[in-house]
C-alpha cells in the first residue's frame, strides 16, 4: 500500500486514512451489507444513462459508477477509509479510474453488491 514519505510531503506527513467514527470499521459495514436493511433505495436493478446517474451527486444522495455497475454509495460514505471527501470526488461519474489509481486490490462488487441499483445504458 503506498504510503506517504517525509520526503514526499515536505516533511509533514500528510493523512491519507480518514478517522472513521466508531460503528464504522470495515467489519461493521459487512455487517450492514449482509442484514435485511434495505441500502440500494430503489424498486429494482435496471439501466441508467450517464445523464440520470449525475444526478445523484451529493452527499446525501451520491452514485457511482464502477466497471459499468451503478451504486448507491451514500450508506458507504461514513465507512470509506479514505473519507468522505475522497468518495465525493467521482459523486454522480463514473469513478472507475480513480478507483483504480487508489486501489486497484479492492474488490468494489463483493463490497458493494447490497448497494447496486443498475448498470450504465
Ligand atoms: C472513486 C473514488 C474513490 C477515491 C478517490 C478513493 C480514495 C481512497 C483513499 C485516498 C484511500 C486511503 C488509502 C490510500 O491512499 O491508499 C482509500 C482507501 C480505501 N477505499 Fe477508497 N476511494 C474511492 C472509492 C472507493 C469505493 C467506491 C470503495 C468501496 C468499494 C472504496 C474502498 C476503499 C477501501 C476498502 C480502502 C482501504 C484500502 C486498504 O486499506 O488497503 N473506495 N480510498
Amino acid at each position: 500500500m503506498p504510503v506517504a514519505s517525509n520526503k514526499e510531503s515536505g516533511n509533514r506527513r500528510l493523512p491519507r486514512f480518514a478517522r472513521l467514527k466508531p460503528g464504522h470499521s470495515h467489519l461493521d459495514w459487512i455487517k450492514l451489507t449482509t442484514s435485511n436493511v434495505d441500502l440500494r433505495g430503489v424498486d429494482s436493478i435496471r439501466p441508467y444513462s450517464l445523464e440520470e446517474v449525475s444526478k445523484h451527486n451529493k452527499r446525501s444522495d451520491c452514485w457511482m459508477i464502477i466497471n459499468n455497475r451503478i451504486y448507491n454509495v451514500t450508506p458507504y460514505l461514513p465507512f470509506h477509509p479514505g473519507g468522505k471527501g475522497e468518495l465525493m470526488r467521482a459523486a454522480g461519474k463514473d469513478g472507475t479510474q480513480l478507483f483504480m489509481e487508489y486501489h486497484s486490490w479492492v474488490n468494489p462488487h463483493s463490497m458493494l453488491k447490497a448497494c447496486l441499483v443498475g448498470f450504465l445504458s
